[in-house]
């Protein structure tokens, strides 16, 4: 059955008036007929598009191509100068920051407010109450006027709201830059089960990366006109083509030749579980009394993030960097190590560690288990205290924000092993741009060449 149409914008023009003084725009009100004052600046022209119901759209485009002004067309916030647009159903929007929160007021207040603006009464409101909180994630601040929070918690606030209150559309501006990188999986997990109820998503972003994941399909604005509407990996690769012209049009890339120089010595993950002597007191010891005094903070975190029998437990984990030191951040071909704090409740003789990378979108970009990798472990008592450290070589796309999923099982098969502890999202880190490797695709990969000439 073909799909309803939620959105189906027609021919449309947004015409400003530039002044170059304030006073030029009075004048002109008050004196209508003299000589024009303004300059029109067509931010949209001649844009035509529609989205059915249920889907998912990327908007792309440059600073001030018109993506902005787009969604405030189809929210209804300002009037096309020129053209139509019909839309199909209750829209709920994140389009400017703590728009349409009152700072005087509590969030609590304020969620009552939106709410009631998006046509719920009191009682519905009572019934989504909790389920706003517990997303927003704010804590007492819940209670405290919105102008003591930060931009962080204004935006888990009106993203909580919005995403709850069952809308047929949702309109997401770029909002979701301002949220930690817990706070953005939370809400991508959350859109993709919005979309499966048959919620129409428009999401703005400058994240590339996440479109072709999210989006089925993706509009490319340039300079106020579609560039290509389409499937998302060939509209992103369009826009990031164009991107890669334009860097080579000002000298600062060459879209000609390769990117990095081989390195015949390169592994692609250097995995290493690092084992620590039993016999001899391993000197991380001193760092377990410091894990077991942020093991209470540590479970707090994840407690939503986390299953398993419990019969060995994650109590703290960190990333450190290559001078041993905790780090969030790390450059180019760092050795990154994600050290486990581990106690155990039974006696186990297959332990197995499992790490997975995820990008913020969600995709695993790398993956390894001890066992895989051939790593075993004696077994291990019941009452273990033991520290797991797994390395590799950072070879990530920087400035993105990456993930942790930790798994401790049990392993005899992949069809028999019990999962001790899982967690999502243990920890999030972020890679360093380096501007002698820009890393344009998700990993860099040590690839080899050779050549020979024929005659
Ligand atoms: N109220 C306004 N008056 C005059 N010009 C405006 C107004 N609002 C937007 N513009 C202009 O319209 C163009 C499109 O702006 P818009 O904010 O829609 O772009 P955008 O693609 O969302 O940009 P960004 O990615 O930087 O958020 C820009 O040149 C902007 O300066």
């Amino acid at each position: 059955m073909a799909r309803q149409t939620a959105i189906s914008v027609n021919n449309i023009e947004k015409t400003y008036r530039l002044y170059r003084k304030p006073s030029y725009r009075v004048f002109e009100v008050f004196c209508p007929g003299k000589k024009q004052l303004h300059t029109p600046f067509k931010a949209l022209d001649n844009i035509s598009f529609s989205v059915k119901r249920g889907e998912f759209l990327g908007i792309i485009g440059k600073n001030g191509s018109g993506k902005s002004t787009l969604l405030q067309l189809i929210c209804g916030i300002i009037p096309p100068t020129k053209g139509t647009i019909s839309v199909n159903g209750k829209v709920s929007a994140l389009l400017e920051l703590g728009a349409g929160f009152n700072p005087e007021f509590t969030g609590r207040q304020n969620v009552y407010l939106n709410a009631t603006i998006l046509g719920f009464k009191k009682e519905e409101i009572d019934r989504k109450f909790d389920a706003i909180a517990s997303f927003a994630d704010i804590g007492d601040f819940i209670d405290r006027p919105i102008k003591m929070y930060s931009s962080g918690m204004v935006v888990r606030l009106a993203f909580a709201v919005q995403a709850n209150v069952e809308p047929d559309i949702l309109i997401v501006d770029e909002a979701l830059s301002v949220g930690d990188s817990y706070f953005q999986a939370k809400c991508t997990k959350l859109m993709r089960s919005l979309i499966d109820k048959g919620v129409t998503i428009l999401y703005v972003t400058h994240d590339i990366t996440s479109v072709p994941l999210l989006c089925e399909r993706a509009l490319y604005l340039e300079c106020g006109r579609i560039k290509t509407i389409g499937p998302a990996i060939e509209v992103v690769d369009r826009y990031l083509r164009d991107l890669r012209n334009d860097q080579y049009q000002r000298g600062e890339a060459d879209p000609g030749q390769p990117i990095h120089g081989a390195d015949k010595n390169a592994s692609v993950v250097d995995v290493t579980a690092e084992k620590k002597s039993t016999d001899k007191k391993p000197s991380s010891l001193i760092g377990y009394q410091e894990a077991k005094g942020k093991e209470k903070s540590f479970a707090e975190r994840v407690r939503d993030y986390r299953y398993g029998t419990g019969n060995a437990r994650v109590i703290y984990l960190e990333m450190i960097g290559m001078n041993g030191e905790p780090l969030d951040t790390f450059g180019f071909k760092e050795k990154i190590t994600v050290r486990a704090f581990i106690e155990t409740k039974k006696e186990l003789d297959a332990l197995n560690c499992c790490v997975i990378v995820r990008n913020k979108q969600g995709v695993e970009i790398m993956h390894c288990t001890t066992r895989e990798y051939g790593y075993t472990f004696d077994t291990i008592k019941s009452g273990t205290r033991l520290v797991v450290d797994i390395s590799f070589e950072n070879i990530l796309k920087p400035a993105d924000a990456y993930s942790i999923h930790y798994t401790v099982n049990n392993t005899y098969s992949l069809e028999n092993q019990e999962i001790l502890d899982l967690i999502e999202l243990a920890a999030v880190f972020k890679v360093k741009p380096d501007p002698q490797h820009p890393i344009y695709y998700l990993i860099w990969h040590p690839f080899s060449f050779s050549h020979r000439i024929v005659e």
